[in-house]
């Protein structure tokens, strides 16, 4: 049986003096997606860099596709990024000086894959992803819309195991959110990866498979909290 995705357990983490998780666990499998809510600080994009092995936590295991994280050596650890974990973040972050499609291929041109070849997949995925239309446009003339589903088609582009989203939706409008919505809730499913999404908004968390609430140093399910 494949591992798990993701698997969590006794995480601790703090920044400075102050305790932002504390024995927080969770597990996630392939096909899955979890959305996590909270107040503003309490900890929601920490808990994204411990899974993502860009923060140390101060106790417990993260294990991603069966790696321990704390095993993985810092000189192999970008590499193995690139190869396992697509980031969605709130404005896209692209760069604005190039085109979607040169966006969408970056990921795969940085791993060492040959140009034709890099963009051809990345052009497929603009297509896949409603976006092909606009594949030679400058990423500063795109709408938030179209900004973020150019920035999944990046996410996507090597095809890794899990999908860290954080606040996808936080600089869309209403309609905008629900369609962006639609299509990261989709991936799972659609390209057999996990998908964790960190949202202010309910109404984004509702869409997961699972809704998991970060209060007072606690990752609690949302149905215990009543959320
Ligand atoms: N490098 C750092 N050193 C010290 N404190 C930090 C550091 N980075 C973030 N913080 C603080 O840690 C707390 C948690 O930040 P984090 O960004 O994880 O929260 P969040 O729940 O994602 O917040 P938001 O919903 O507002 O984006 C905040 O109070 C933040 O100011």
């Amino acid at each position: 049986m494949d591992p798990l995705t993701l698997d969590v357990s006794g995480l601790a983490c703090s920044l400075g003096r102050r305790s932002l998780l504390r024995d927080a666990s969770l597990s996630a499998a392939v096909g899955e997606s979890l959305a996590v809510t909270g107040p503003s600080g309490s900890g929601k994009s920490t808990l994204l860099a411990c899974l993502a092995g860009l923060r140390r936590p101060d106790a417990g295991t993260v294990r991603v596709c069966g790696t321990d994280l704390a095993a993985l050596r810092p000189a192999k650890a970008a590499a193995w990024r690139l190869r396992t974990i697509g980031f969605v973040y709130q404005f896209g972050e692209l760069l604005p000086e190039l085109t979607a499609v040169e966006n969408a291929a970056l990921p795969l041109l940085i791993g060492g894959s040959a140009r034709l070849k890099a963009y051809a997949t990345a052009e497929r995925l603009l297509d896949e992803l409603g976006v092909g239309g606009v594949a030679d446009s400058p990423a500063d003339v795109l709408s938030g819309g179209e900004r973020q589903r150019v920035a999944v088609a990046r996410a996507l582009s090597t095809r890794p195991p899990l999908i860290l989203a954080d606040e996808p939706t936080g600089a869309l409008d209403e309609s905008a959110t629900d369609d962006v919505c639609s299509l990261l809730f989709g991936l799972p499913e659609r390209y057999r990866c996990t998908l964790v999404v960190v949202t202010h908004h309910p109404q984004v968390a509702r869409h997961a498979d699972r809704h998991l609430v970060l209060r007072t140093e606690r990752l609690l399910d949302a149905s215990v909290v009543g959320v």
